[in-house]
């Protein structure tokens, strides 16, 4: 069953013209079904994310600082601070080489910003200024930078309270390079929860990887990917709240509603009907 289900209390205040809409679903357990929500494709992932640069003239800062900042927020909100038993909140967070990585940045520096204590792994940093700052912001917010990895997935384990993925995203194409399979295959072994940004990393970003990566959360961008249907952990946030509507309705995505003014919304599997005694489904 590939319908999805969203749990959201929204208040909303269209004016239009002379019409005042105003909608309040009220905070318990409201079901709205979302079932045409469109998972992409890479190649429909990357026409979409090239027209928001191109058609509708955003920057890449603007928009990674919306997706990492939405990353954080999600992240914080599963796992919050108080409930975090090593070292005062300590995160890992993997960052690779593209834009994915550059979303794991920002999405430390919100973490940090929020009482976390993110330590960065960033291996292979691109030669654009982008990137480089991007760096250079979370060394001055004193995070610190690991040199290597960590070989043995019971140091990370006993370190971090969680692991957050940013290393590929929906441009990466199997199979991992030799320079970062040592570090996906670690990543499998580590018993913190891993929270993957837009795609589990090293996973086919149309038909995931079964013996990949299994991330305890998903925080998917702009619109699900196709991998994102095979994802079976505890929490699937959607976040990226930057598409225009026009945008949206060009490629069918049928996002939605985000509560209120919020930058990320839950997702929720439907439990099959004879299991839902809620009514909610009707
Ligand atoms: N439109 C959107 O939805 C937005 C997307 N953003 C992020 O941008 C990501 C896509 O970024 P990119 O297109 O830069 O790509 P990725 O970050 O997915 O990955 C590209 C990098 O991974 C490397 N790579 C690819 N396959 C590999 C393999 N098999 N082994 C080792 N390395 C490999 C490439 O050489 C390249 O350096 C999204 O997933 C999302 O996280 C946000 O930053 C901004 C808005
Ligand atoms: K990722």
């Amino acid at each position: 069953m590939n319908r999805i289900l969203l749990r959201a209390a929204f208040c909303t205040k269209v004016i239009t013209g002379h019409l005042l809409v105003t909608r309040h679903l009220s905070t318990h357990k409201m079901a709205v079904e979302i079932g045409k929500l469109k998972f992409l494709g890479q190649e429909e992932a990357q026409k979409i994310d090239e027209e928001l640069f191109t058609e509708y003239a955003f920057s890449i800062d603007q928009l990674m600082e919306l997706a990492g900042y939405s990353s954080a927020v999600a992240i914080a909100k599963c796992y919050p601070l108080e409930n975090m038993k090593k070292d005062n909140g300590a995160l890992l967070v993997c960052c690779g080489p593209g834009n994915n990585g550059g979303d794991g940045l920002v999405c430390a520096r919100h973490l940090k910003l929020f009482g976390y204590k993110p330590t960065v792994f960033y291996p292979k940093v691109p030669n654009k200024p982008l990137f480089q700052n991007l760096r250079l912001q979370c060394e001055r917010m004193d995070m610190p930078f690991l040199s290597f990895f960590p070989s043995e997935a019971h140091l990370i384990t006993d370190s971090y309270n969680l692991v957050v993925d940013a290393l590929f995203g929906f441009s990466f194409k199997g199979p991992v390079r030799p320079e970062f399979a040592p570090i996906l295959e670690t990543l499998k072994k580590v018993e913190a929860p891993i929270c993957s940004i837009d795609v589990p990393s090293g996973w086919d970003v149309e038909n995931g990887d079964p013996d990949g990566l299994k991330p305890e959360m998903l925080i998917s961008l702009t619109a699900p990917k196709l991998c994102a249907k095979l994802f079976d952990g505890k929490y699937h946030y959607l976040g990226g709240r930057f598409v225009p509507r026009s945008l949206e309705q060009k490629y069918e995505l049928n996002l939605p509603p985000y509560p209120s003014t919020d930058c990320i919304v839950e997702l929720k599997q439907p439990k099959p009907a004879h299991l839902d005694n809620s009514g909610e489904n009707n």
